[in-house]
């Protein structure tokens, strides 16, 4: 073993990578459109310790700790060679989970005791053993996990989970660097090389989690910002007053797999119809970009861009009323915030799960207190969040 296994045998390497809200354009983009998207500052931290295998031949275990849970999971490594081979561990760009592979995941999956009601915890724990072994093989260690994220709720979590696991594997493998071993806890960032090759990876893990990613929550959660994303290409949208947003929380739980494959399915039952649908949204999100833009160069005042955009994105609900995607409980919470001329939309895969509401600035904290304490009263979870701030941070303890 060299010194630099040693080394990296001995340290925990810790990533926390942010969730998102996406202003507009969710579902469309998966079809091609553009999104509008940004990174907010709740996040997921994941940690890594690699151990040292057994003396006495025992070849040690691979362990998940979900610490928000109270669950820990654990695979022996015997148990992981028999089921996927002698996978050694990739230090390049990823290769796509292969459908045997998977199969040979959800046997692994059949061992572990996980509770009925978090059965939903099953597709993380999958993209979590495909990060873990495709890119340090069936070696023993250890992964922590934390997150500020509501789960299932439409603020990335799952891509805040993919993001911050790949940037602590790829750590802890060698593969991406930061210079660490200060002594002195710090959030340190990657260069864009490192950041791009995290982002493939972390694109793979949303891959098991929500089926047919577009790849947007897994950019921006990497690149942090507030981006517009198209067909895989990302633009960085400068933006020097941030907006401000009140996010509801409906509870009301939902899957972003199913709720992806449900539009999925109206889009090849009226082709014509929800292609117009796309387009509509497509032009909306652009539309927006350009308007963050101008903003950010003084180009129009700020209250006539929040009123753009507020009206930009009450046409995107309408549109996401059309795709199917919304619920009764979101219909809530766009009345209540009505009532007090505020905008809201849905964000991410919707059917529940978070909404939006725009709150411009010369709006009074008086109206904020309020419609948030109407909310809460139909027993919903309000909370403020900074928007477009940073994404991937890495720290070594
Ligand atoms: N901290 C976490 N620990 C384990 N699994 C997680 C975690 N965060 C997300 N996941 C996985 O991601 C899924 C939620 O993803 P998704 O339905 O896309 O909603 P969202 O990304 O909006 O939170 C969970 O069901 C779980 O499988
Ligand atoms: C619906 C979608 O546009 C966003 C999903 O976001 P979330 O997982 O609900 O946070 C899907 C995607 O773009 O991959
Ligand atoms: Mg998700």
């Amino acid at each position: 073993m060299s010194n630099d296994d040693r080394d990296r045998e001995s340290m925990e390497v810790r990533a926390r990578a942010p969730g998102k809200i996406i202003l507009v354009g969710e579902h469309a983009v998966v079809h091609g459109s553009a999104a509008v998207a940004a990174a907010i500052d709740l996040y997921t931290t994941s940690s890594i310790s690699l151990l040292h295998e057994g003396e006495d031949g025992d070849a040690g275990a691979v362990e998940l700790d979900l610490r928000d849970s109270d669950l820990v999971f654990s695979w022996p490594c015997s148990r992981l060679r028999r089921a996927l081979g002698e996978v050694s561990g990739k230090a390049g760009a990823p290769t796509p989970c292969s459908p045997d592979e998977l199969a040979a995941i959800a046997k692994l999956m059949e061992d572990q005791e996980i509770p009925e009601a978090k059965i939903w915890l099953s597709a993380g724990l999958s993209a979590f053993l495909y990060l873990y072994t495709s890119i340090l093989g069936c070696r023993p260690g250890k992964a922590v996990v934390t997150s500020d994220l509501p789960i299932g709720a439409g603020l990335g979590s799952s891509a805040a989970f993919c993001v911050s696991m790949s940037g602590a594997l790829l750590t802890a493998a060698g593969t991406v660097g930061i210079g660490g071993g200060s002594g002195v806890e710090e959030w340190e960032l990657f260069g864009k090389d490192d950041l791009e090759l995290v982002n493939q990876w972390a694109f793979q893990g949303e891959k098991i989690i929500h089926g047919k990613p577009s790849g947007i929550d897994n950019s921006v959660s990497t690149f942090g910002s507030m981006i517009k994303f198209k067909k895989g290409e990302l633009t960085n949208l400068k933006s020097r007053n941030p907006v401000k947003m009140l996010i509801t929380d409906t509870r009301v739980g939902r899957n972003t797999k199913a709720l992806v494959a449900g539009v999925s399915e109206r889009a090849s039952r009226h082709p014509d119809a929800m292609a117009s649908v796309f387009h509509a949204v497509n032009s909306i999100s652009e539309e927006l970009s350009s308007i963050v833009e101008l903003a950010a160069e003084d180009e129009i005042a700020i209250t006539s861009k929040e009123d753009k955009l507020a009206e930009l994105m009450e046409m995107n609900q309408g549109l996401l009323q059309c795709m199917g995607v919304s619920h009764s409980s979101i219909e809530t919470v766009l009345r209540t915030t009505l009532k007090y001329s505020l905008v809201s939309k849905l964000t991410g895969a919707g059917g529940g799960g978070c909404v939006l509401t725009l709150i411009p600035t010369l709006s009074a904290n008086i109206v904020l207190e309020k419609v948030a304490t109407e909310l809460e009263s139909h027993g919903f979870r309000c909370f403020k969040v900074e928007v477009g701030g940073r994404g991937l941070q890495v720290c070594r303890g």
